[in-house]
C-alpha cells in the first residue's frame, strides 16, 4: 500500500516531465522545420535575385557595347572623323548610358579622340602599347583580332573601370573588314555604377553576391565584386558572357545567420518556456485529478477506500471469482465499545484510534486485499483467492493486531474488535456477502466481543 502511495505521488512529476519533454521535442522539430523553411526561402530568394542580376548585367553590357558598333560605323564611313562628328555621334549615346565613363578612338593604338573631352586630357596621343600594364593585352588583342573586355582595373585617369577594346581591321579601301589593323575603339565602363543595381538591392544581409572573371577569364579570373568566400559554397552561379570571355556571378547564403535571427531565437525561447509551462500544467492537472479521484474513492480520515468504492471493487471481485471459480472472502470488523472511547477520551482521540486501527488492519492483510471503511468504526476487508480456512486465519490475525492498549497523548486506550467473516457461495452477490459477514459480526458481539466468527447459515435462525 505504501509503495503504491509513493508511486502515485511521483506520477504527476513523471507526467509533467514527459509532457515537457514531448513539448520540447515538438518545439525542436518545429524550430528545425522553420530553419529548413527559412533556408529554402533564402536559397530561392538568392537564386531568384542572382538570375535577375545576371539579366540586368547582361542587358546593361549589351546596351553599352552597342556604342562601339555605332562608332565603328562612323569610322567606316569617315576613317578620319573630326572631333565634332565624333562628339555629335557619341554624346547622345552616352547621355543615355551613364555607366560609360569614356569612349576612345585610337588609330594604330594611339589615342586620338576621347569623349568626354577635356583640354588637358593627358591620354590624348598616348600609345596604348607604351602602358606597362596594358601592353601585353593590347598586343594580344591585335594578334588575336578579338574584341575583349579587360579589367576591371584602376584607371590611369582615375576610378575603377572595365575596358572594352575592339580592334578594327580594314580592307585596303578602308571601308570593310580586312587584314590590316586600323586601331582601337575603346569603351571605359564605370563598373561600380554598373554593379550599383546589385549593391543597392543587397538589403538582405544573409545573402551575399560576388562576381569574378577579371579580363573575361571567368572562374579563373579575380573576384572584382563581393567577397571571394561567396565562391566557396555558392547556392547558385551564373555565367555572364562578356567580349572575349565571361564573368561568373555567384550567390551564397550565410546559413548560420538564420539560426541567429531574432525570430528563430524568440521561437526557440518561447517554445522552451512554453514546454516547461505545459509540463508544469500537465503535472498540476494530474495532481488535481488524483486529488479528486482520491476524494471520490478514499475515506478522508483513514485514507482507505470509502464505502462506495469498496462496494464497487467488491462487486468486481465477486464477478471475477465466479467467472474463474476462485475463492473470495470478506471480513467485517467493528471496534468494540468505541462509543466509550469517544466519551472517555474525546472525538479527536477517537479519530486517532480509527487511524491507528486502519494501520493495524493493513499490516495484517496482503497487499492485494482491499481494505475499506464502511462507516463509523466499521471496516471491511475483501480477500481475493481466500477460502473459508484462510479467512479464519487472517481474521484471527487482525483481531490479534487490534487487541492492544494504545498510548495516545499519554493516555492508555484499550482496543479490541469483533469480526464476522463470509466466504462467497456460488450464486451470491457482494451484498449477500456483506449481510452474511454482518450476521457473523453480530454473533461475535453478542457472544462477548473481541472475537472472529465465520458465517454459517444456522446463525440466521439464532
Ligand atoms: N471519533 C470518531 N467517532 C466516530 C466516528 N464515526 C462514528 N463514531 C462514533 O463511533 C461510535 C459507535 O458507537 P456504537 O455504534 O454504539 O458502537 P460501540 O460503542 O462500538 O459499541 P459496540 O459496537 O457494541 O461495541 C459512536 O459514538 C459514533 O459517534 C468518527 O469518524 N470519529
Amino acid at each position: 500500500m505504501g509503495i503504491q502511495r509513493n508511486r502515485s505521488s511521483f506520477f504527476p512529476i513523471l507526467v509533467g516531465v514527459v509532457t515537457c519533454c514531448i513539448a520540447m521535442t515538438v518545439t525542436l522539430l518545429m524550430t528545425y522545420a522553420e530553419y529548413r523553411w527559412q533556408r529554402s526561402m533564402s536559397v530561392s530568394h538568392a537564386s531568384e535575385h542572382a538570375g535577375q542580376y545576371k539579366a540586368i548585367l547582361g542587358k546593361a553590357l549589351a546596351e553599352n557595347l552597342i556604342v562601339i558598333d555605332a562608332v565603328e560605323g562612323l569610322l567606316r564611313l569617315a576613317p578620319n572623323p573630326s572631333y565634332n562628328d565624333f562628339q555629335q555621334l557619341v554624346k547622345p549615346l552616352l547621355d543615355q548610358r551613364p555607366t560609360i565613363k569614356q569612349v576612345e578612338v585610337a588609330p594604330n593604338a594611339v589615342i586620338k579622340l576621347v569623349y568626354p573631352h577635356s583640354e588637358d586630357n593627358a591620354i590624348i596621343g598616348l600609345d596604348l602599347r607604351s602602358l606597362p600594364g596594358q601592353r601585353k593585352v593590347v598586343e594580344e588583342t591585335i594578334r588575336s583580332q578579338r574584341f575583349r573586355l579587360a579589367g576591371p582595373v584602376n584607371l590611369i585617369e582615375g576610378g575603377y573601370g572595365a575596358i572594352a577594346r575592339k580592334p578594327i581591321f580594314i580592307s585596303p579601301d578602308g571601308q570593310h573588314d580586312g587584314e590590316q589593323f586600323w586601331g582601337f575603339i575603346t569603351l571605359i565602363l564605370d563598373v561600380n555604377r554598373l554593379l550599383s543595381e546589385i549593391v543597392s538591392e543587397e538589403s538582405d544581409t544573409m545573402t551575399r553576391y560576388a562576381i569574378r572573371g577579371t579580363d573575361g577569364l571567368g572562374a579563373q579570373g579575380g573576384v572584382f565584386f563581393g567577397s571571394p568566400d561567396v565562391f566557396k559554397q555558392p547556392v547558385v552561379t551564373h555565367t555572364i558572357p562578356v567580349p572575349g570571355g565571361y564573368w561568373q556571378l555567384a550567390a551564397s547564403v550565410d546559413l548560420s545567420r538564420i539560426s541567429r535571427r531574432w525570430e528563430m531565437l524568440m521561437f526557440s525561447l518561447v517554445g522552451m518556456v512554453g514546454s516547461v509551462v505545459v509540463g508544469v500544467l500537465a503535472g498540476i492537472l494530474v495532481l488535481q485529478w488524483q486529488h479528486l479521484h482520491t476524494k471520490a474513492t478514499r475515506d478522508s480520515l483513514t485514507r482507505v477506500y470509502n464505502r462506495q468504492r469498496i462496494q464497487e471493487m467488491g462487486a468486481q471481485e465477486v464477478q471475477r471469482a465466479q467467472r474463474y471459480n476462485h475463492p473470495l472472502s470478506l471480513i467485517m470488523i467493528d471496534l468494540d465499545s468505541f462509543k466509550l472511547i469517544n466519551d472517555r477520551y474525546g472525538h479527536l482521540t477517537g479519530d486517532q484510534v480509527l487511524q491507528e486501527s486502519t494501520d493495524f488492519i493493513e499490516h495484517a492483510v496482503r497487499g492485494c486485499d482491499l481494505v475499506g471503511r464502511f462507516g463509523g468504526e466499521e471496516f471491511v476487508v475483501v480477500l481475493p483467492e481466500c477460502d473459508v480456512c484462510e479467512v479464519a486465519v487472517v481474521a484471527e490475525r487482525i483481531r490479534f493486531e487490534l487487541c492492544r492498549t494504545l498510548s495516545i497523548d499519554y493516555q492508555q486506550v484499550n482496543l479490541s474488535a469483533s469480526l464476522g467473516t463470509a466466504t462467497l457461495q456460488r450464486s451470491e452477490c457482494f451484498e449477500d456477502m456483506l449481510n452474511n459477514a454482518d450476521i457473523a459480526l453480530y454473533e461475535a458481539k453478542r457472544t462477548g466481543k473481541n472475537r472472529a466468527i465465520a458465517f454459517s447459515p444456522h446463525l440466521i435462525s439464532t
